[in-house]
């Protein structure tokens, strides 16, 4: 693939990526007006039978886990990668991020019903303000990770310099420091800081947070083979979310190897 190519196709998938942000930030936020072009938002009326919307949500849900944690891994971008070329391998994943995320905003069945509902104006706006930095939470932090190494522009614009790619260090900057997930934080916030939550919002909110769960288990045991010790003592010293709170199974582990 030759340079350019891949610089190309990487800025378009980096700017695919800002669209389909944008739209589900709409989506979550509840901007997108009911049944338009660009879908409904989670919180619209009903449209039809709920135990069907219900299996489309979890099909969808589904497809956009299995992607986003298969292309992850690093079995997966080994044999991927005899494939598609390595420098575009992140910004591929990117692709199909947007892809999968895309579908699920746009395919979204919402199904009504009123879990809860804030009718304070200054507690929605609060519950509002809360979403906002939810979605600060995972910019800011993607860039104390590093921004453009997660959304393969470095890869790109390395591979365009001629320069080979260099992994990103271990490093524990900012509220890294302090928690070992904060871009999961930010998502749990969007999830969940929501002034009114239907069923099918709160089927979302469930099921992704339970993804969440299940991801840094995987996510975990690739930052321990890749990072050694440093990680593994990182992970028993520092909260997984809540900054200062331990989980038991830290501090079970911290106790073992003491
Ligand atoms: C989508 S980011 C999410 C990071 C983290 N789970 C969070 O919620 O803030 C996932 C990637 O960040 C990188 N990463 C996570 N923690 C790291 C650390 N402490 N040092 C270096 N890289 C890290 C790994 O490459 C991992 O695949």
């Amino acid at each position: 693939m030759s340079r350019y190519a891949a610089l190309i196709y990487g800025l378009a998938c980096y700017a695919l990526f800002g669209v389909v942000s944008i739209w589900a930030l709409a989506f979550l936020g509840n901007f997108l007006p009911a049944d338009s072009a660009f879908g409904s938002s989670i919180d619209s009326p009903a449209r039809g039978w709920w135990p069907a919307a219900l299996a489309v949500n979890a099909l969808l849900l589904t497809m956009f886990a299995v992607q986003h944690s298969v292309m992850a891994r690093p079995w997966f971008k080994r044999r991927w990668t005899k494939l598609i070329p390595e420098p575009v391998e992140r910004s591929t994943y990117v692709l199909f991020s947007c892809i999968a995320l895309g579908l699920v905003v746009w395919l979204w069945q919402p199904i009504g019903g009123i879990v809860w509902q804030v009718n304070s104006p200054a507690l929605r706006a609060a519950i509002y303000a809360l979403y906002f930095a939810g979605w600060l939470t995972i910019v800011a932090s993607s860039f104390f990770i590093n921004h453009f190494d997660l959304f393969g522009l470095r890869q790109v614009w390395l591979y365009y310099q001629g320069l080979p790619y260099t992994h990103l260090p271990f490093a524990t900057p900012g509220p890294y420091r302090f928690i070992r997930h904060p871009l999961y934080v930010g998502w749990l916030l969007t999830f969940w800081a929501a002034p009114t939550m239907t069923y099918s919002h709160l089927f979302f909110a469930l099921g992704t947070t339970a993804y969440i769960f299940i991801a840094v288990i995987f996510e975990e045991r690739d930052l321990i083979a890749h990072f050694g010790e440093r990680y593994a003592e990182y992970r028993r010293s520092t909260p997984m979310l809540v900054p200062a709170l331990r989980t038991n199974s830290s501090r079970t582990e911290k106790a073992v190897t003491e």
